[in-house]
């Protein structure tokens, strides 16, 4: 192992990772706030500078994934869709199996240059997560308490704001509802059987309502549903405390681009081409367990450096006044200072490890591990 992975799994490096990460997070937080008295005189400037302002936070775990830990991102899929890939809206469909599939699903963005802009439909507890909740809700971010008749309403509401989106994004929607685990997929297998539908060996079965209701409200405004497959090589389940670790891993993403005139209006025919597509995605895992690799030609868009750069921006602006703030601590010689610097030290670490947590499966919501009721803890 050489000098530079050993460092990487020193726990100085990662608090230090995590402190410049929260505090660069807080600030932008603020400048979000101030951003608030633009929306009514220009809210298509406001939202410019808001896709600019999230692009800094979420640039940093992409850094992280990219730069830090190494890890590769390869690219399946048509020629001919590549060259549209971050010049159109889309909704992207994504299989939800892995604890880092945000931040893989993130790099993706920055490659294709839709990373300040890109929108998810995600579960509301997320919205009050520290520095990546917060900054969602000035991004737009569609919330949901995934209890359909509670969602209905606010949901339509925030996907129509979108339909005036000043910028190219992309709507990520997994489908699933839940990260799969296999008391999970049990359980929706046997949803499956009573509604009469095949069983899926990879995927969970896919809820249809958020997928219809994206479809209907954002026609005239996306042009395509980007069919994305995920996987990692040497059945590798990656954490971000790997990421954090400095461990490499190789994501490959399989994107099969479906104009959206092509999918029904109707929604329950729109519920059944959900459904026969998680088919046809469950045989693209089998062909990529089978194989080792996903259909398709391969490219590897490439690496831009602006998300290494704003990250080097906010260590060289954060990690000198934190040297110059313990140093002087440690001058002042007083015991009680030391003590409440450590305890509040203490007390980060706490919730950076509880944010941490937020991406673990092991620590993932019980909902769909039950087929009648939609029981969310
Ligand atoms: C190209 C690379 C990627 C690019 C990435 C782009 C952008 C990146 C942007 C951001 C990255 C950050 C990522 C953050 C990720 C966060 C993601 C999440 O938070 S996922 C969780 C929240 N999201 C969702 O749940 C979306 C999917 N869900 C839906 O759409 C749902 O329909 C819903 C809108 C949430 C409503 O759900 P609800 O459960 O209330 O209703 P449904 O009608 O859908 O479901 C009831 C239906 O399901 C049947 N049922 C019951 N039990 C089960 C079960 N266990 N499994 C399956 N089905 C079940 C039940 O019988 C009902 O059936 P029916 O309707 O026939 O009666
Ligand atoms: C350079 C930066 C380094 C910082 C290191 C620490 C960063 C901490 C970042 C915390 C990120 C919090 C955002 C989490 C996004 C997780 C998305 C996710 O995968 O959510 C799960 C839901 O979809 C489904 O939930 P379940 O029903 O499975 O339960």
């Amino acid at each position: 192992m050489g000098i530079l992975q050993v460092l990487k799994t020193q726990l100085l490096c990662h608090l230090i990772i995590c402190y410049v990460f929260l505090v660069s997070g807080f600030i932008i937080n603020l400048l979000q706030i101030c951003t608030l008295p633009l929306w009514p005189i220009n809210k298509q400037l406001a939202r410019k500078i808001n896709c600019r302002l999230g692009y800094s936070i979420s640039s940093q775990l992409v850094a992280l994934l990219e730069w830090w830990s190494g890890t590769e991102c390869t690219l399946y899929t048509a020629p001919e869709s590549y060259k549209l890939y971050g010049k159109e809206n889309a909704i992207v469909v994504l299989n939800h199996n892995f604890e880092i599939d945000f931040m893989t699903g993130w790099t993706f963005c920055e490659r294709f240059g839709v990373l300040g802009s890109s929108k998810v439909l995600a579960k509301k507890e997320l919205s009050f997560v520290p520095v990546i909740g917060w900054m969602w809700y000035f991004l737009e971010i569609v919330f949901c308490k995934r209890q359909w008749e509670e969602d209905r309403k606010t949901v339509v509401q925030s996907l129509r704001n979108l339909r005036d989106y000043p910028e190219n994004f992309w709507f990520l929607l997994h489908c699933e509802g839940t990260r799969f685990t296999e008391k999970k997929h049990k359980i929706s297998m046997e949803v499956a059987e009573k509604k009469g539908l095949p069983k899926l060996k990879y995927h969970l079965l896919p809820r249809t309502k958020g997928f219809c209701v994206t479809v209907q409200n954002l026609r005239g405004t996306v042009t395509a549903v980007y069919d994305s497959t995920l996987n990692f090589r040497n059945n590798e389940m990656p954490t971000l405390l790997g990421v954090l670790n400095g461990k490499k891993y190789h994501a490959d993403l399989y994107v099969r681009r479906i104009p959206l005139d092509t999918i029904p209006e109707d929604e329950s025919e729109c519920a059944a081409w959900l459904h026969k597509l998680y088919q046809e995605k469950d045989e693209f895992q089998e062909h990529y367990r089978q194989t080792g690799r996903f259909p398709g030609a391969i490219t590897s868009p490439p690496h831009r450096p602006w998300a290494l750069l704003n990250w080097l921006f906010w260590v060289c602006l954060l990690v000198y006044p934190l040297c110059m703030l313990l140093l002087q601590l440690l001058l002042s010689g007083s015991t009680f200072t030391v003590v409440c610097t450590s305890v509040f030290c203490l007390a980060v670490s706490v919730g950076m490890r509880w944010m941490i947590g937020q991406t673990e499966i092991d620590k993932g919501s019980n909902y769909g591990r039950d087929q009648d009721k939609n029981t969310v803890i």
